[in-house]
Order: C-alpha cells, then sequence, then structure tokens
C-alpha cells in the first residue's frame, strides 16, 4: 500500500461533480475586519468554503490565516464582517439572539483544544456527556451518554473525573458531549493541539468514525498538516482565503492491491481569482504580473519578463493543434493571488 504525495501539477477545484443543493457549511466572500486603535486587520479577505452534508474536511493553515475567525463565525461566537455564512440552514449574518442560542445548543457541537473548556472538572465522563442531554430535557439521558462513551472506546472512563484520564482520553469525552445531541455539525478547533503524534492520530481517527457512524457534518481546523492523513478532503487556509485543496482516494488496481491517492486542488472562487502555490512562485520568480496563456486544456502562466509558448491566436495559428482561442494577456498578482478575470479578449485576440 503506498501512500503517494500531492502532485505538484496542482489541478483547479472548479470541476468538481454536481452539487446537491444545500450544504451544511458555505461561506461565500466571507470577510471579517477586526478595528484596533484605529488600525485594521483583515482576518478573513473574502473566505470560501463548501462543505457537504454528511463530509468531513480538514482546514489547515499557518498562524494567523483566520482559522480561529472562521470558527468563531461558524460556531456562532462571532459575527463576519460582510458576505455569506451559513451552516444547516442558519444565517450567521442575521441569527437573532434566542435563535443562536438554540443555534449552538443544538446546531452545532464543539471541540475545543483545551480539555478544560470542554469538560467540567468536577462531572464525571458520564455526567459530562449527560449535561448536553439535561439542558436539552433528552429522555434517556445516562443510557445515551454511555452509549456514546462505548462507540468512542471511553467506557471504562464513565465514572472519572477529567483529572483521573489522559489527554486522549478527555478529547475523546468531548467529542461524546459534543455530539451527545446529535448535532448537523461538528466543529473542532485544534483538537490535537495538546496531544502527542499517536494519541493525536487516535484523536483524529474518532473523529472519523463518529463522522462515519453517526453522519455528523464535520470540520477540524488545525494547524497540523499529519490531519490530511485522516480525511478525504484538506483544505488550505492562506491569508483568510481557502487557496488549495487535497482530495484523497483509495484506488484498487487490477491485481486488487490498493492504494491511497492525493490530488492537490486551487480552489478558484465565482469570479476567477485563485492563489498561485507559494513554491511555483518562488521556484519562476513570480511578482507583480504574469503573462497568461489560454490553451485547449489548460491557461499557462509564466513571468512577466518572459515570452510565453506560442499561444492558439485566431485561425492563422493552424496546423489543427490548438482550437482558436484569445491571445496571451496579463494578470497582475496581489501576493500570490492572480486576478485573472482582468481583462478581456475577443475571438481574434483583440483587447477589449
Ligand atoms: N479580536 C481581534 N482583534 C484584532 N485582530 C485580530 C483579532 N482576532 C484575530 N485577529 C487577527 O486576525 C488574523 C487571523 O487571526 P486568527 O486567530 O483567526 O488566525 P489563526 O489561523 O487561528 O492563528 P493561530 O493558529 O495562531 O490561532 C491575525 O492577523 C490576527 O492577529
Amino acid at each position: 500500500m503506498t501512500t503517494q504525495p500531492p502532485a505538484l501539477g496542482r489541478h483547479a477545484s472548479a470541476s468538481a461533480a454536481p452539487r446537491p443543493a444545500s450544504p451544511d457549511i458555505l461561506c461565500r466572500d466571507l470577510v471579517r475586519i477586526f478595528v484596533t486603535e484605529g488600525i485594521e486587520v483583515q482576518a478573513l479577505q473574502g473566505l470560501n468554503l463548501r462543505v457537504e452534508a454528511g463530509e468531513i474536511v480538514a482546514l489547515v493553515g499557518a498562524s494567523g490565516s483566520g482559522k480561529s475567525t472562521l470558527l468563531s463565525i461558524l460556531s456562532g461566537l462571532d459575527r463576519p464582517t460582510g458576505g455569506t455564512a451559513e451552516v444547516a440552514g442558519a444565517d450567521l449574518l442575521t441569527l437573532g439572539r434566542r435563535d443562536r442560542v438554540r443555534y449552538q445548543r443544538q446546531t452545532v457541537g464543539f471541540v475545543w483544544q483545551q480539555a478544560a473548556r470542554n469538560l467540567l472538572p468536577y462531572l464525571t465522563a458520564a455526567q459530562n456527556v449527560a449535561l448536553p442531554l439535561t439542558i436539552t430535557r433528552a429522555p434517556d439521558r445516562r443510557g445515551r451518554a454511555l452509549e456514546l462513551l462505548d462507540l468512542l472506546g471511553v467506557a471504562h472512563c464513565q465514572g472519572r473525573l477529567p483529572s483521573q484520564m489522559s489527554g486522549g482520553q478527555q478529547q475523546r469525552v468531548a467529542i461524546a458531549v459534543a455530539v451527545a445531541n446529535s448535532p448537523r455539525v461538528l466543529l473542532a478547533d485544534e483538537p490535537t493541539g495538546e496531544l502527542d503524534e499517536a494519541t493525536s492520530a487516535e484523536v483524529l481517527e474518532m473523529l472519523r468514525a463518529v463522522n462515519a457512524e453517526t453522519g455528523v457534518t464535520t470540520l477540524i481546523v488545525t494547524h497540523d498538516p499529519t490531519v490530511s492523513e485522516h480525511v478525504a478532503r484538506t483544505v488550505q487556509i492562506r491569508d483568510g482565503r481557502t487557496s488549495t485543496e487535497v482530495l484523497r482516494r483509495t484506488e484498487t488496481d487490477e491485481h486488487g492491491t490498493e492504494r491511497h491517492v492525493a490530488e492537490e486542488f486551487a480552489v478558484l472562487d465565482r469570479v476567477g481569482r485563485f492563489q498561485l502555490p507559494p513554491d511555483f512562485v518562488e521556484s519562476l520568480d513570480l511578482r507583480d504580473r504574469v503573462r497568461l496563456s489560454l490553451e485547449p486544456d489548460h491557461v499557462g502562466v509564466w513571468p512577466d519578463g518572459s515570452v510565453p509558448v506560442p499561444g492558439p491566436v485566431g485561425p492563422a495559428a493552424g496546423a489543427g493543434r490548438h482550437r482558436p482561442g484569445p491571445a496571451p494577456r496579463h494578470a497582475v498578482a496581489d501576493g500570490a493571488t492572480a486576478d485573472v478575470t482582468a481583462g478581456s479578449t475577443d475571438e481574434t485576440g483583440e483587447q477589449r
């Protein structure tokens, strides 16, 4: 069994299969601006994210990329400055106070990095899981709590206080607490941040098992890139925008041998912008602006100073190698974000 690294020739994710009408998490052009002492920080700069019902997705990014800001919005603790943020049909821009409380109790469940934020220290594991069920007046609270502790492999900890459990056991109990009220969506913020590598892998596998068993839509936010080994889809967040995503799948060859394949895609927004991966930018020393060329099956990107490989320029290009298309054009790079919609050409390649 082999695991292939993401291919360097990356793909644009706009060509995905047909999608159902209503995802469980939908962020469109999401913006969050903080103003402190007159200085503006754009923590989210038009972020796009779509997570289908029942999917498990990891959102990975460096410190300061906007992960916590996004999670605060999705958990209903903070409001966006602009754009769209919808979770299980709830519009988080307009949600009123009472609906927000109901949303936090029943629609979403949370697992935080700090065990102290997940569990009450003076309650046993079973009592911690039963607590959210008490708040919603669910029947058979003890039975449900034990069932969940069993699913998470910590039934033997039912009578223990958090201080009598390991970090990994505490996080398993925290997952049980988070899904006790059968939320539509589970949000996990650095759930393995305080754990060693082996325990982290166990907790991530538990999140995957709970997702598979209960169908709860799951978003794991982390700076740990190894999370991508545990989920089928990992989305990268960079400078407050989703930049690339890695899709993993298992293939079986004609001899019945299974292998895991990972492919990396650039995320294309609704107006055609995407972020060039930093290693691409560095290796070609791309800066300020680049040349673009539309080819029959791909788009070429060249440094400003170079001469593009001849592209198709109308019927005269002939020779049957390319279909007629527009001439190369320029794109202006904002950091490493190429606005490829800038300018347009007609069929003869004339700039409009
Ligand atoms: N309340 C706030 N006021 C001002 N700026 C903020 C606030 N919260 C976040 N920021 C800024 O927004 C940007 C994104 O921060 P955020 O905490 O979302 O990043 P992160 O990816 O979660 O980082 P980390 O992994 O370190 O927690 C950073 O530049 C941060 O300094």
